[in-house]
Protein backbone atom coordinates (compact mmCIF):
# COMPACT_ATOMS: atom_id res chain seq x y z
CA UNK A 1 0.00 0.00 0.00
CA UNK A 2 1.44 3.51 -1.42
CA UNK A 3 -0.07 6.30 1.01
CA UNK A 4 -1.85 9.28 -1.28
CA UNK A 5 -0.06 12.72 -2.09
CA UNK A 6 0.06 14.68 0.83
CA UNK A 7 -2.10 17.51 -0.58
CA UNK A 8 -5.20 15.25 -1.42
CA UNK A 9 -7.83 15.20 1.42
CA UNK A 10 -9.17 11.92 -0.09
CA UNK A 11 -7.56 9.45 -2.80
CA UNK A 12 -8.27 6.40 -4.41
CA UNK A 13 -7.35 3.70 -6.58
CA UNK A 14 -9.03 1.78 -8.95
CA UNK A 15 -12.10 0.97 -7.15
CA UNK A 16 -14.09 -2.10 -8.02
CA UNK A 17 -17.94 -2.85 -6.46
CA UNK A 18 -20.43 -5.17 -8.10
CA UNK A 19 -23.74 -5.47 -6.24
CA UNK A 20 -24.57 -9.14 -5.89
CA UNK A 21 -22.44 -9.60 -8.99
CA UNK A 22 -23.33 -6.34 -11.05
CA UNK A 23 -20.52 -4.11 -11.60
CA UNK A 24 -21.17 -0.51 -10.56
CA UNK A 25 -17.55 0.62 -10.64
CA UNK A 26 -14.78 -0.92 -12.69
CA UNK A 27 -11.57 0.57 -11.53
CA UNK A 28 -12.02 4.52 -11.03
CA UNK A 29 -9.27 6.31 -9.63
CA UNK A 30 -9.64 10.07 -8.52
CA UNK A 31 -7.67 12.50 -5.42
CA UNK A 32 -9.79 15.15 -3.84
CA UNK A 33 -8.15 17.89 -2.58
CA UNK A 34 -9.24 20.39 1.04
CA UNK A 35 -11.75 22.60 0.32
CA UNK A 36 -12.29 21.12 -3.19
CA UNK A 37 -16.15 20.95 -4.39
CA UNK A 38 -16.28 18.14 -6.69
CA UNK A 39 -19.55 17.20 -8.70
CA UNK A 40 -19.60 13.79 -9.82
CA UNK A 41 -21.75 13.61 -12.59
CA UNK A 42 -23.12 10.78 -15.03
CA UNK A 43 -26.45 9.26 -16.24
CA UNK A 44 -28.74 7.16 -13.76
CA UNK A 45 -26.85 3.90 -13.14
CA UNK A 46 -23.41 5.01 -13.50
CA UNK A 47 -21.86 4.78 -10.13
CA UNK A 48 -22.51 7.97 -8.91
CA UNK A 49 -24.21 6.77 -5.63
CA UNK A 50 -21.72 3.73 -5.37
CA UNK A 51 -18.53 5.86 -5.36
CA UNK A 52 -19.44 7.91 -2.75
CA UNK A 53 -20.62 5.15 -0.10
CA UNK A 54 -17.39 3.63 -0.86
CA UNK A 55 -15.33 7.00 -0.32
CA UNK A 56 -16.98 7.86 2.96
CA UNK A 57 -16.76 4.13 3.86
CA UNK A 58 -20.30 2.95 3.94
CA UNK A 59 -19.34 0.37 1.54
CA UNK A 60 -16.21 -1.39 1.18
CA UNK A 61 -14.56 -1.60 -2.16
CA UNK A 62 -14.27 -5.17 -3.59
CA UNK A 63 -11.21 -4.14 -4.60
CA UNK A 64 -9.09 -0.73 -4.97
CA UNK A 65 -8.35 1.81 -1.93
CA UNK A 66 -9.84 4.43 -0.22
CA UNK A 67 -8.06 7.01 1.86
CA UNK A 68 -8.81 9.87 4.30
CA UNK A 69 -5.73 11.95 4.45
CA UNK A 70 -2.99 9.68 5.43
CA UNK A 71 -5.11 6.86 7.09
CA UNK A 72 -6.28 3.96 4.72
CA UNK A 73 -10.34 3.51 4.78
CA UNK A 74 -10.79 0.35 3.15
CA UNK A 75 -9.10 -1.88 5.76
CA UNK A 76 -10.28 -0.36 9.05
CA UNK A 77 -12.45 -2.15 11.00
CA UNK A 78 -16.46 -1.43 10.90
CA UNK A 79 -16.61 0.18 14.39
CA UNK A 80 -13.35 2.45 13.32
CA UNK A 81 -15.02 3.47 9.58
CA UNK A 82 -18.15 4.15 11.40
CA UNK A 83 -16.54 6.52 14.19
CA UNK A 84 -14.75 8.48 11.14
CA UNK A 85 -17.87 8.85 9.60
CA UNK A 86 -19.80 9.78 12.29
CA UNK A 87 -16.86 12.43 13.70
CA UNK A 88 -15.11 13.70 10.15
CA UNK A 89 -17.60 13.00 7.27
CA UNK A 90 -21.24 14.67 6.63
CA UNK A 91 -24.08 12.72 4.63
CA UNK A 92 -26.49 14.32 2.31
CA UNK A 93 -28.50 11.70 0.37
CA UNK A 94 -31.80 12.37 -1.73
CA UNK A 95 -34.30 11.73 0.50
CA UNK A 96 -34.01 13.47 3.83
CA UNK A 97 -33.74 10.48 6.60
CA UNK A 98 -34.61 12.47 9.60
CA UNK A 99 -35.87 10.89 13.31
CA UNK A 100 -39.63 11.34 13.11
CA UNK A 101 -39.91 11.93 16.83
CA UNK A 102 -37.41 14.70 16.91
CA UNK A 103 -38.04 18.30 16.63
CA UNK A 104 -36.61 19.94 13.23
CA UNK A 105 -33.60 21.43 15.44
CA UNK A 106 -32.91 18.01 17.36
CA UNK A 107 -32.71 16.28 14.10
CA UNK A 108 -30.26 18.86 12.53
CA UNK A 109 -28.27 19.15 16.17
CA UNK A 110 -28.28 15.24 16.56
CA UNK A 111 -24.35 14.38 15.36
CA UNK A 112 -23.29 16.93 17.97
CA UNK A 113 -25.55 15.36 20.51
CA UNK A 114 -24.26 11.88 20.00
CA UNK A 115 -20.67 13.83 20.20
CA UNK A 116 -21.63 14.50 23.82
CA UNK A 117 -22.16 18.14 23.32
CA UNK A 118 -24.10 19.96 25.66
CA UNK A 119 -27.52 20.65 25.02
CA UNK A 120 -27.34 24.37 24.90
CA UNK A 121 -24.39 24.63 22.52
CA UNK A 122 -25.65 21.79 20.08
CA UNK A 123 -29.33 23.72 19.84
CA UNK A 124 -27.45 27.13 19.34
CA UNK A 125 -25.45 25.56 16.21
CA UNK A 126 -28.19 24.07 14.96
CA UNK A 127 -30.21 26.91 15.07
CA UNK A 128 -27.78 28.66 13.24
CA UNK A 129 -27.36 26.68 10.44
CA UNK A 130 -31.65 26.64 10.04
CA UNK A 131 -31.74 29.69 10.21
CA UNK A 132 -28.89 30.54 7.26
CA UNK A 133 -30.82 28.03 5.64
CA UNK A 134 -34.54 29.80 6.23
CA UNK A 135 -36.09 27.17 8.01
CA UNK A 136 -35.33 29.41 11.71
CA UNK A 137 -39.23 29.59 12.33
CA UNK A 138 -40.17 25.40 11.94
CA UNK A 139 -36.88 24.70 14.81
CA UNK A 140 -39.60 23.31 17.11
CA UNK A 141 -41.75 20.94 14.61
CA UNK A 142 -41.54 17.39 13.61
CA UNK A 143 -40.73 15.78 10.56
CA UNK A 144 -44.10 15.04 9.54
CA UNK A 145 -45.25 18.45 10.46
CA UNK A 146 -42.89 19.75 7.16
CA UNK A 147 -42.95 19.91 3.59
CA UNK A 148 -40.58 17.93 1.97
CA UNK A 149 -38.36 20.68 1.08
CA UNK A 150 -37.61 22.29 4.71
CA UNK A 151 -37.02 18.45 5.57
CA UNK A 152 -34.25 17.76 3.35
CA UNK A 153 -32.62 21.90 4.15
CA UNK A 154 -33.03 20.09 7.95
CA UNK A 155 -30.65 16.81 6.63
CA UNK A 156 -28.77 19.87 4.86
CA UNK A 157 -27.78 21.59 8.46
CA UNK A 158 -27.36 18.37 10.12
CA UNK A 159 -24.73 17.44 8.00
CA UNK A 160 -22.87 20.79 8.30
CA UNK A 161 -23.70 21.08 12.37
CA UNK A 162 -20.20 19.71 13.10
CA UNK A 163 -18.56 21.33 10.40
CA UNK A 164 -16.99 18.23 9.04
CA UNK A 165 -13.95 17.74 6.80
CA UNK A 166 -15.91 16.31 4.15
CA UNK A 167 -19.50 16.53 3.07
CA UNK A 168 -20.35 13.47 0.84
CA UNK A 169 -24.10 14.67 -1.20
CA UNK A 170 -25.63 12.51 -3.13
CA UNK A 171 -28.33 14.11 -5.45
CA UNK A 172 -28.78 16.88 -2.24
CA UNK A 173 -31.83 18.38 -4.28
CA UNK A 174 -33.51 15.97 -5.53
CA UNK A 175 -36.98 16.88 -3.50
CA UNK A 176 -36.52 20.50 -3.91
CA UNK A 177 -38.32 22.87 -6.60
CA UNK A 178 -35.90 25.10 -8.83
CA UNK A 179 -35.54 27.90 -6.43
CA UNK A 180 -35.34 25.97 -3.18
CA UNK A 181 -32.48 24.26 -4.76
CA UNK A 182 -30.20 26.98 -5.94
CA UNK A 183 -30.98 28.33 -2.45
CA UNK A 184 -30.03 25.19 -0.82
CA UNK A 185 -27.42 24.37 -2.67
CA UNK A 186 -25.80 28.01 -2.50
CA UNK A 187 -25.83 27.56 1.46
CA UNK A 188 -23.73 24.08 1.32
CA UNK A 189 -21.13 25.38 -1.05
CA UNK A 190 -20.46 28.74 0.51
CA UNK A 191 -20.67 27.33 4.01
CA UNK A 192 -18.10 24.34 2.84
CA UNK A 193 -16.04 27.18 1.35
CA UNK A 194 -16.15 29.71 4.10
CA UNK A 195 -15.40 26.67 6.31
CA UNK A 196 -12.94 25.22 3.58
CA UNK A 197 -15.65 21.52 3.80
CA UNK A 198 -14.86 19.17 0.82
CA UNK A 199 -17.51 18.13 -0.71
CA UNK A 200 -18.47 15.66 -3.21
CA UNK A 201 -21.70 16.23 -5.06
CA UNK A 202 -23.34 13.70 -7.18
CA UNK A 203 -26.00 14.71 -9.26
CA UNK A 204 -26.64 14.16 -13.27
CA UNK A 205 -27.93 17.99 -13.42
CA UNK A 206 -25.25 19.77 -15.49
CA UNK A 207 -26.41 23.40 -13.83
CA UNK A 208 -25.87 21.87 -10.41
CA UNK A 209 -21.73 21.07 -11.22
CA UNK A 210 -20.96 24.69 -12.54
CA UNK A 211 -21.25 25.23 -8.51
CA UNK A 212 -18.50 23.08 -8.29
CA UNK A 213 -14.82 23.31 -8.61
CA UNK A 214 -14.39 20.24 -11.05
CA UNK A 215 -16.61 17.90 -12.73
CA UNK A 216 -15.83 14.12 -12.71
CA UNK A 217 -18.05 12.42 -15.10
CA UNK A 218 -18.93 8.54 -14.72
CA UNK A 219 -20.27 6.07 -17.64
CA UNK A 220 -20.95 2.55 -16.74
CA UNK A 221 -18.54 2.78 -13.67
CA UNK A 222 -15.96 4.03 -15.17
CA UNK A 223 -14.87 7.55 -15.12
CA UNK A 224 -14.62 9.14 -18.96
CA UNK A 225 -12.98 12.75 -17.75
CA UNK A 226 -12.59 15.39 -15.44
CA UNK A 227 -13.11 19.10 -15.76
CA UNK A 228 -12.26 22.32 -14.56
CA UNK A 229 -14.30 25.40 -15.23
CA UNK A 230 -11.45 27.08 -16.53
CA UNK A 231 -11.31 24.18 -19.11
CA UNK A 232 -7.50 23.35 -17.43
CA UNK A 233 -6.87 19.42 -17.56
CA UNK A 234 -7.01 17.04 -14.34
CA UNK A 235 -3.32 16.42 -14.44
CA UNK A 236 -3.96 15.63 -10.44
CA UNK A 237 -6.50 13.04 -11.72
CA UNK A 238 -4.79 11.71 -14.88
CA UNK A 239 -2.25 10.81 -12.42
CA UNK A 240 -4.79 8.70 -9.99
CA UNK A 241 -6.19 7.33 -13.02
CA UNK A 242 -2.58 6.41 -14.75
CA UNK A 243 -2.18 4.05 -11.15
CA UNK A 244 -5.41 2.77 -11.46
CA UNK A 245 -4.70 -0.02 -13.88
N1 LIG B 1 -28.40 -2.21 -3.87
C1 LIG B 1 -28.19 -2.54 -5.15
N2 LIG B 1 -28.45 -3.79 -5.60
C2 LIG B 1 -28.25 -4.14 -6.88
N3 LIG B 1 -27.77 -3.28 -7.82
C3 LIG B 1 -27.51 -2.01 -7.44
C4 LIG B 1 -27.71 -1.57 -6.10
N4 LIG B 1 -27.36 -0.27 -6.01
C5 LIG B 1 -26.96 0.09 -7.25
N5 LIG B 1 -27.06 -0.95 -8.10
C6 LIG B 1 -26.69 -0.95 -9.53
O1 LIG B 1 -25.35 -0.48 -9.62
C7 LIG B 1 -25.22 0.42 -10.73
C8 LIG B 1 -24.73 1.77 -10.23
O2 LIG B 1 -25.74 2.32 -9.38
P1 LIG B 1 -25.57 3.70 -8.61
O3 LIG B 1 -26.80 3.89 -7.78
O4 LIG B 1 -24.26 3.71 -7.95
O5 LIG B 1 -25.56 4.73 -9.83
P2 LIG B 1 -25.99 6.27 -9.85
O6 LIG B 1 -25.16 6.89 -10.91
O7 LIG B 1 -25.91 6.84 -8.50
O8 LIG B 1 -27.49 6.18 -10.31
P3 LIG B 1 -28.71 7.20 -9.94
O9 LIG B 1 -28.39 8.50 -10.61
O10 LIG B 1 -29.90 6.50 -10.51
O11 LIG B 1 -28.76 7.28 -8.43
C9 LIG B 1 -26.57 0.47 -11.42
O12 LIG B 1 -26.57 -0.47 -12.46
C10 LIG B 1 -27.54 0.04 -10.33
O13 LIG B 1 -28.68 -0.57 -10.87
Amino acid sequence: MVAPPDNDVLWARSLHYSHSGSPALTGVSLGVREGEILAVSGPRGSGKTTLLRCLSGRLVPQQGEVWFNSTPVHTMPAALRERLRRDRFGWVGPEPALVPELKAWENAALPLLLHGASHRAAKKAAMEWLERLDIGMIARKRPAALLQSQRQRVAVARALVTTPSVIFADEPTAPLHRTDRAQVLRTLTTAARSHRITVLLATHDAEVATLADRTLTLLDGRRVNSVQPDGADDAEGRAACSLSV
